[in-house]
C-alpha cells in the first residue's frame, strides 16, 4: 500500500548520463579503490548465504494449493522469463512477478543450487535517465550492510539490462502491515519508526541521502511480528562528500511531492535533513492513516508544505499522545538546521520509552477508516495507488505514479508564497 503520488526525478544531468555506463563498468570490474571493499564484502556474504544448507527443491505437492493470485503472478513471471538473460536464469529460477517500477521489473526468484528465495530487480538501462537511476541505486547498494537496509546479493550487468539480486522482502509495505495487524497502538508505531530510523541513521552516517523515503519504500522482511523493516529503493539516493555531518549542499530537485522537504521545493541547497522531514510525514501517516500535506492541486500542496500547514485535527489525533505529536513536530520543522537528526530522533523520549507512558489505545479503526476514505476519494478521482490491493496497484502504479522529469518546478518557485 502506498501513499506516494507525484515523483519528481532529478533532471538528467549530462554528466550523470556520460558517467553511468563507466560507473557500471567500474562496478563490475572493480579490483581496487572504492569499489573493491564493498564488492569483496558482498562476495563473502553471498557465498555465506548460498553455502547454507542446500535444500531439496521440490515442486509444490498437490496438497499445497496454489492460490489464484499465485498462478496469475506465475503467468506474468513466465512472460518475463524470455526477457531475462540466460546467464541469469541459469543461476536463478524465476518464480513470480512481484511488481514494476518506472524502469524496473521485480521478480521473485529461487537460487537453483540452494533453493533460497531472492528478489531480482531488472532494470532496462538504455535510456540515460534509467541508467542514472540504476547507477544511484547500485552506488548505494554496493556499500551498505545493515539489518534495516535491503541487502544486495549480486549484480549481473549487461549493456542494456542490469539485474540486481536482492534479499527478498515478503512482509509487505509499512502501511499494509498497519492495516493487517487489526490492532495498532503508538507502541507499534514506535517499533516501526525505530527500525526505519536505524536504517536511515546508518545511511546518513555513510553520507547517503535517500531522497525518496515514503511508506512504499519501507518493506517488512517477513510477515511475522518480529520482522525487520527494510529501507528500499535507492534510485534517487545520493552521496555527500563529507560523510557523517550531513552538511554537504545537495541541489537537485527530486523526490515524491507529498514527502518533499520545504528546502527542496524552495530549491535551496539541502542535506540529509530532507529524509528526516519525510520521516516526519511517515510518522504522521502511520499514526493517523492520513497525510499531513495533501492537495490535488500541486500549487496548494507546495504552499502547505513550505508554510508547514498541517494539523492534528480529526480522528485519531485526540487519542494520540503529546509525546508522539512532539516527535512529529520536531521533524516537520521548516528550518533543516533545527530539525531532528536521525541520531537525535532515535533518542526522542517517545521512541526511547517505546511510548510506554502513552495511551495504549487501539488506533487501528481510525487509521484504517482514514486510509479507506482516502482510497475511495482517490479512486473516484483518478484511481490513485493508495489503499488498493497489490495487483491493481501494480497496474495503476505505472499509470498514476509518474516520474516527472524536468517538472516545471520553476513555475512553483515563481509563485508568490
Ligand atoms: N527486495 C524486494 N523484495 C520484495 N519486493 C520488492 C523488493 N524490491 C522491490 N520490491 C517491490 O517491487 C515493486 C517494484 O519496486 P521498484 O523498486 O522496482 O519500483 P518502485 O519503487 O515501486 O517504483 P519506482 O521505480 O517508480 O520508484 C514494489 O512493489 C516493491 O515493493
Amino acid at each position: 500500500m502506498g501513499c506516494g503520488n507525484c515523483k519528481v526525478m532529478p533532471e538528467a544531468s549530462k554528466k550523470g548520463c556520460v558517467n553511468v555506463m563507466q560507473s557500471l563498468v567500474a562496478f563490475s570490474k572493480a579490483r581496487e579503490g572504492d569499489y573493491n571493499e564493498p564488492k569483496k564484502r558482498l562476495e563473502k556474504q553471498r557465498s555465506l548465504w548460498l553455502s547454507t544448507t542446500v535444500k531439496n527443491c521440490q515442486p509444490p505437492s498437490d496438497s499445497q494449493e496454489q492460490t489464484h493470485s499465485d498462478r496469475q503472478q506465475q503467468d506474468k513471471a513466465a512472460k518475463y522469463k524470455d526477457k531475462f538473460d540466460p546467464r541469469v536464469t541459469a543461476r536463478y529460477e524465476i518464480k513470480a512477478l512481484i511488481g514494476r517500477g518506472s524502469y524496473s521489473r521485480v521478480v521473485r526468484v529461487e537460487h537453483r543450487a540452494t533453493c533460497q528465495p531472492f528478489a531480482i530487480k531488472m532494470m532496462a538501462v538504455e535510456a540515460p535517465e534509467a541508467r542514472e537511476v540504476c547507477t544511484s541505486e547500485l552506488g548505494v547498494l554496493w556499500r551498505v550492510r545493515h539489518a534495516n537496509v535491503i541487502q544486495l546479493i549480486e549484480v549481473f550487468q549487461f549493456p542494456q539490462r542490469v539485474y540486481m539480486v536482492l534479499e527478498l522482502a515478503t512482509g509487505g509495505e509499512l502501511l499494509d502491515r498497519v492495516i493487517s495487524k487489526g490492532h495498532f497502538t503508538e507502541q507499534d508505531a514506535t517499533q516501526s519508526l525505530q527500525m526505519a530510523l536505524a536504517g536511515v541513521g546508518y545511511l546518513h552516517n555513510l553520507g547517503i541521502t535517500h531522497r525518496d523515503l515514503k511508506p512504499e519504500n519501507l518493506l517488512y522482511y517477513h510477515p511475522g511480528d518480529d520482522s525487520r523493516l527494510l529501507v528500499t529503493d535507492f534510485g534517487l539516493a545520493t552521496f555527500g562528500d563529507t560523510g557523517a555531518d550531513c552538511s554537504w549542499p545537495l541541489k537537485t530537485t527530486c523526490g515524491t511531492l507529498e514527502y518533499m522537504a520545504p528546502e527542496v521545493l524552495l530549491r535551496r541547497p539541502y542535506s540529509c535533513a530532507v529524509d528526516m522531514w519525510a520521516l516526519g510525514v511517515i510518522a504522521y501517516i502511520v499514526l493517523s492513516g492520513s497525510m499531513p500535506f495533501e492537495d490535488d492541486d500541486h500549487t496548494r500542496l507546495y504552499r502547505s508544505i513550505v508554510r508547514r500547514k498541517y494539523s492534528f485535527h480529526g480522528e485519531p489525533w485526540p487519542s494520540v499522545s503529546n509525546l508522539a505529536k512532539d516527535f512529529i513536530q520536531r521533524l516537520l520543522v521548516v528550518d533543516p538546521g533545527t530539525r531532528l537528526t536521525a541520531d537525535q530522533a532515535i533518542h526522542h523520549p517517545w521512541l526511547v520509552t517505546m511510548a510506554a507512558s502513552c495511551s495504549m489505545r487501539n488506533l487501528h479503526r481510525s487509521i484504517s477508516q482514514n486510509l479507506r476514505q482516502r482510497a475511495s476519494r482517490s479512486s473516484s478521482r483518478s484511481s490513485r495507488a493508495f489503499g488498493l490491493s497489490q495487483p491493481q496497484r501494480v497496474i495503476q502504479h505505472s499509470l498514476n505514479n509518474p516520474r516527472i522529469i524536468g517538472r516545471p518546478m520553476e513555475k512553483w518557485y515563481q509563485l508568490q508564497l
